[in-house]
């Protein structure tokens, strides 16, 4: 099958939400003069250039997007493709070399020590690989620990705390110490910890890499189903190309520093901005990412429109059995309005793939 556009984006929830953080001309470059490298010529080397003539390495160029509230915005790349970076600097734990990050209205970069502390308190919060637990203190204290930070009292504290225990599904283990806990536990009790402060963001990096397989997706489940309840704007770095596309609301896909594609799932699979991120989607079961938008085709005459009718968005696996069952094309319609047809021809290609 030949990639088309779908007709236009497919509409998600929280596409339709105004950007909550603003990242601008973004660039992070370590090493000697680094702050002559952005806006100079020297920006137009490629990574490896910059690096022989200058000693830099341009681990962030250019980065501009947006992330939309109540979205998972997934950061992904190869090892070194700077996502780390790029996540870092949005909360200053890396100092910027240039741009801008812009947080509902704040100014990121030009905040002040106090007002980034409040901000890392308050705003954001992180879960990392490395769950960074207290390991003498106990689950509840741990997920407690930021609220203790952020000068909150006890009773509150431990009745939100609590909350928390339960929402990640550790009831019973509050007074468990974190090696007591199997890595998919303590990295719930991160989890914990970071929605406890009710933060603005939550930012993940490869929050889920050292665990074995089964449980990572147990992991990726229940990220799904926190951000289902809680409805939080989630900025989650993955290597791992199958964690994006089952979390990303839209996914940002990097390359030696660089912005490559910034899509939602289908639009990344569908239509690859280039070969790295053809590459990368190659081995993806397109009828498990597309929908019907993207195989839709005008009617034509003698085309019965009497078929079933099913939305654009519906994934091209889940509307196979009524495409095929249907002794006529399946219409596609949305708002009252008929988009296209999808007939058997249209299913089994993709699914012959
Ligand atoms: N403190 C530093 N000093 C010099 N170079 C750095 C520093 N931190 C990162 N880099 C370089 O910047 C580039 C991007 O690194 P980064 O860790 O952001 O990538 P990544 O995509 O997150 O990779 P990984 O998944 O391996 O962590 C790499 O070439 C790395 O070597």
């Amino acid at each position: 099958m030949t990639a088309t556009s779908p007709a236009e984006t497919s509409p998600t929830a929280a596409s339709e939400n105004p950007a909550i953080l603003d990242v601008r001309g973004l660039w992070k470059v370590f090493g000697p003069r680094a702050a002559d490298v952005p806006g100079s010529p020297l920006a137009e080397l490629s990574r490896a250039e910059l690096k022989e003539r200058t000693g830099c390495v341009a681990a962030v160029r250019d980065a501009s997007f947006s992330v939309r509230r109540g979205e998972v915005f997934v950061v992904m790349g190869l090892s070194g493709s700077g996502k780390s970076t790029l996540v870092r600097c949005l909360t200053r734990l890396v100092e910027p070399t240039a741009g801008e990050i812009v947080l509902d209205g704040t100014d990121i970069r030009r905040a002040a020590d106090k007002q980034l502390r409040d901000l890392r308190r308050h705003r954001f919060a992180m879960v990392f690989q490395h769950f960074g637990l207290l390991p003498h203190r106990r689950v509840l204290d741990n997920i407690a620990y930021g609220l203790e930070i952020q000068g909150v009292k006890k009773a509150p504290r431990y009745s939100r705390a609590t909350e928390m225990l339960d929402l990640v599904g550790l009831t019973g283990y509050a007074d468990s110490y974190p090696d007591q806990l199997s890595g998919g536990m303590q990295q719930r009790v991160g989890l914990a910890r970071a929605l406890a402060g009710d933060p603005e963001v939550l930012f993940f990096d490869e929050p889920f890499s050292a665990l074995d397989p089964l449980i990572r997706r147990d992991m990726q489940n229940e990220v799904i189903r926190l951000h289902r309840e809680v409805g939080k704007t989630m900025v989650f770095i993955t290597h791992d190309l199958g964690e994006a596309l089952r979390l990303g609301d839209r996914i940002l896909v990097m390359r030696d520093g660089a912005l490559v594609q910034t899509g939602t799932p289908d639009e990344v699979v569908g239509a690859p901005a280039d070969d790295y991120v053809r590459e990368f989607v190659r081995d993806v079961s397109r009828s498990h990412v597309l929908t019907l938008r993207w195989i839709m085709r005008p009617p034509e005459a003698g085309d019965a429109l009497d078929g079933p009718e099913l939305g654009p968005d519906v994934v091209i696996k889940e509307a196979v059995p009524t495409v095929l069952r249907a002794d006529r094309p399946v219409r596609v319609v949305a708002d009252g309005e008929l988009l296209g047809v999808v007939g058997a021809a249209e299913v089994l290609e993709v699914i012959a793939e």
